[in-house]
């Protein structure tokens, strides 16, 4: 649905986005995270025609940005990731302007209007001004005014950034909805576990460039797969590196010694984790703490993906 071909665009001497190359399938929600000025505005402007590339490509359903922008527009909805001061605007006359200018009859704008303000819960807010809805809140109109036409595709640059965790929650139900509807959907962030929660795949951008690509399921089937346990001792650590050895599911046993404690690698259930505890205190090894380090989702992501789709 989405094909990008080495997308470059350079702001005089300095390359925002370098040879960008990426497939999306159709009903893809894929998320786009990176750092503050990794490229992702840039990206997403360009797939949205209102920024031409300097160099390269990008086909939305088989229309370019570049030779056929009309037809990408009617194909893609796009939410910006900073959107306009709407005074004296109520959020139905809002939605009723933008489906004029999409060319929506008048007499079928009432049902979509209700429609929309549905899928994005705000049917309680029609005909409240604008201005007085709360930051989700406008995000979501945002959100309802770039589906009224319909689109395939959707580009939505940061749309849960500065929603407290109600309105993201709320946030990635809409999401859910979208996608159930067969929508391609394009999201971006800084913050990976945001769209782990709420994409299929996920791409890293740095500096430009795509680092990294990888499918939300196999980031989080690794982290569920090995966890990191620390085991802090009062006795010596011989004997309980020993008894971990002997285990089952525990690899990469160090020992150390400054701090009094092993670390492993464990891969078994969480029932085996808790028979494995059992076993250690009633051996009589002196176990003081034994707790799980939290993953970093970012350390996994990147360690797994190390040398798929690095471009350097
Ligand atoms: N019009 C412009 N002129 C010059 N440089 C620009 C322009 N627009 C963006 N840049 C630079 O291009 C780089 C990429 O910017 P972009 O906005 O695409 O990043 P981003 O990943 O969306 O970051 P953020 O999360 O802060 O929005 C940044 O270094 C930015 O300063």
């Amino acid at each position: 649905m989405i094909d990008i071909r080495k997308l470059s665009k350079s702001y005089g001497a300095f390359d925002a986005l370098r040879d960008l190359d990426l497939e999306i399938a159709e009903g893809t929600v894929f998320g786009f995270v990176g750092a503050n000025g990794a490229g992702k505005s840039t990206t997403f402007s360009i797939l949205a025609t209102l920024l031409p590339p300097t160099s390269g490509d990008a086909l939305i359903g088989g229309a370019s940005v570049r030779s056929a922008p009309a037809e990408v527009r009617r194909k893609i909805g796009y939410m910006p990731d900073f959107f306009g001061v709407y005074d004296q605007l109520k959020t139905d006359e809002y939605l009723d302007f933008y489906a004029g200018s999409y060319d929506i009859r008048p007499r079928d704008r009432d049902v979509l209007i209700s429609q929309l303000l549905e899928l994005v819960n705000l049917t309680d807010k029609r005909g409240t001004y604008v201005d007085s809805l709360s930051r989700g809140m406008k995000q979501r109109l945002c959100l309802a005014r770039s589906l009224i036409h319909d689109p395939e595709v959707l580009i939505l640059d940061e749309p849960a950034s500065g929603l407290d965790p109600r309105a993201r929650v709320e946030m990635r139900g809409i999401m859910k909805q979208l996608k159930q509807m067969n929508k391609t959907i394009l999201i971006s962030s800084h913050i990976l576990p945001e769209l782990a929660e709420m994409c299929d795949e996920i791409g890293v951008l740095d500096k430009g460039r795509l680092v990294a690509r990888n499918s939300v399921k196999e980031i989080h089937s690794r982290l569920k797969g090995d966890r990191l346990i620390t085991v802090k001792l009062n006795g010596p650590a011989d004997p309980a590196v020993r008894f971990f050895e002997s285990r089952p599911h525990i690899s990469g046993i160090s020992e150390e010694p400054a701090a009094g404690e092993i670390k492993f690698s464990f891969s078994g259930t969480e029932a085996e984790q808790a028979a494995l505890l059992a076993a250690a205190v009633s051996d009589g090894l002196g176990v003081r703490s034994f707790s799980e380090e939290e993953t970093d989702l970012e350390d996994v992501f990147l360690a797994i993906t190390e040398g798929g789709a690095r471009s350097e």
